[in-house]
């Protein structure tokens, strides 16, 4: 597939110079992180019951949503997805089991 997370973050970072008016994404940016974060939430919660439902079409639908709302969320506090992924691919290099039996060490 041609389109990627990336795709849809530089699509998302573009809207920035784009008119409200025409952008529901500039909207959102314009509006603030306090109504950014309130989408993001509510997606996130739709999410989770369409998983908890077994709804396939559903969770496709609103995990599009929530993977949107968080793409705008950090376009909004300047991080970009690269910043994500560097620290998904530090991760890779420890098991999430390993990490969580560490921290329960230190702690
Ligand atoms: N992937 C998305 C995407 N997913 C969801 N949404 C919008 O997110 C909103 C979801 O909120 P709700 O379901 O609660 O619907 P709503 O009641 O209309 O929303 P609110 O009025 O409460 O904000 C809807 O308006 C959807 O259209 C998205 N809007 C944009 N994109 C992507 O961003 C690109 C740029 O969009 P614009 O900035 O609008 O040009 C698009 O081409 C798409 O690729």
């Amino acid at each position: 597939m041609s389109f990627t997370l990336d795709s849809l973050a530089a699509l998302i970072k573009s809207r920035r110079n784009d008119s409200a008016s025409t952008s529901y994404t500039k909207t959102l940016l314009d509006a603030g992180m306090p109504r950014i974060a309130k989408k993001f939430g509510e997606e996130a919660v739709e999410t989770v019951i369409a998983a908890m439902e077994g709804d396939r079409s559903a969770l496709v639908n609103e995990a599009a949503d929530t993977f949107y709302h968080l793409l705008v969320m950090l376009e909004a506090r300047d991080i970009s997805l690269d910043d994500v992924l560097r620290e998904l691919e530090r991760r890779t290099k420890q098991s999430g089991l390993a990490e969580k039996a560490a921290r329960g060490a230190k702690e």
